[in-house]
């Protein structure tokens, strides 16, 4: 399509973006789980200027002009696609909770990239799915959110000298991901300043060996969920920035639960039904949530008034 003028559509589009836990334990950079817990944004092509709202997680705290995360995703897609339109207008409803762990910027990432492809007339001959997958692991910096935000379900991801590569398979039933969310907060930029640059070989070795385990326990035996959470890549050399939540991870472990920092924390996933009279403390949001195992998913149209509801429906505390 290069050198074709790029034309937009006219009227909103819009996304629905789930919530993801990267890692999953021995699974760094590559393992993913999408959630049902969602951000709604739409947006629109319109005359100069860019306007963002944000109702929700957010509200008040992000900018609401080019460095709006989603805003950013959508120029570099714009730019992939072949040009910038002359101004936008962009809608953000957001339940997932913000440097938690949960996948927010690979959300606000794929929304973007996902709405500036709908908004570009043949949008989907110049950046096919495996293009906007690169591209959004591209602007997040690893590819373990942006895959099962995109995909769906439980994801492995690589990077190639080509960019992000990714597959979705299906999880096993009983599996139960229920994700413990503390108030505060901690950027992954800094989690993974916590990490050394090099690994004990033995340490590499075992969390590959884990890793593979993993994909078997989450796809046909999560009987075998506990020794195949085991990691020692990041856990233990982040724990120090996130006592609380290490010290829950160990507890729900002791309790013969499959619990593992999520992403980069400082939320706790569980994967496994709790033990009955299970207490975690009173410092945490507590919710059961479903597998998504749709993906990203784009209409046509403004928000309708459910998707304008900031309070995820369903969600357990
Ligand atoms: N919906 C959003 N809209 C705009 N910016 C966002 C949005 N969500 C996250 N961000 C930006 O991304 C930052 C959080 O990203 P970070 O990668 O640290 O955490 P996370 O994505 O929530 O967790 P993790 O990557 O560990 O799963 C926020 O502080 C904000 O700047
Ligand atoms: N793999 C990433 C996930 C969080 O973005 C990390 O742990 O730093």
């Amino acid at each position: 399509m290069s050198g074709v003028p790029t034309t937009f559509t006219s009227g909103p589009v819009r996304v629905r973006v789930p919530a993801t836990s990267a890692n999953l334990g021995p699974g760094f950079d590559a393992l993913g789980l999408a959630l049902a817990l969602h951000d709604d944004v739409a947006a629109e092509v319109t005359s100069p200027g860019v306007t963002v709202t944000v109702t929700g997680q957010g509200a008040g705290e992000l900018p609401a002009d080019d460095r709006h995360l989603v805003v950013r995703a959508m120029r570099a897609a714009f730019d992939a696609l072949g040009g910038q339109p002359p101004g936008l207008a962009v809608e953000c409803v957001n339940r997932i909770p913000q440097a938690r762990g949960l996948g927010s910027s690979s959300a606000a990432i794929v929304a973007g990239v996902l709405l500036a492809r709908a908004l570009v007339n043949e949008g989907e001959q110049r950046l096919d799915d495996a293009g906007a997958l690169r591209l959004a692991a591209e602007i997040e910096g690893h590819p373990d959110n942006v895959a099962p935000c995109l995909l769906g379900g439980f994801t492995l991801a690589w990077t190639e000298p080509a960019g992000a590569r990714a597959v979705s398979l299906p999880v096993a039933d009983g599996v139960r991901p229920t994700v413990f969310v503390p108030e505060e907060r901690g950027l992954t930029a800094t989690a993974r300043a916590a990490l050394p640059a090099t690994v004990p070989h033995a340490d590499a070795a075992f969390t590959a060996g884990r890793a593979a385990l993993l994909v078997h326990a989450l796809t046909t035996d999560p009987a075998l969920l506990l020794p195949a959470t085991v990691d020692r890549l990041h856990q233990d050399y982040r724990a120090p920035g996130m006592p609380g939540t290490a010290a829950l991870v160990s507890a729900l472990r002791a309790a013969d639960v499959a619990a593992v920092v999520s992403g980069a924390g400082p939320t706790v996933l569980a994967l496994m039904e709790l033990p009955e009279g299970f207490e975690p403390g009173t410092d945490w949001q507590v919710w059961q949530l479903a597998t998504d195992v749709h993906g990203a998913r784009v209409t046509r149209g403004r928000l309708g008034h459910a998707e304008r509801d900031p309070v995820a429906a369903g969600r357990k505390s």
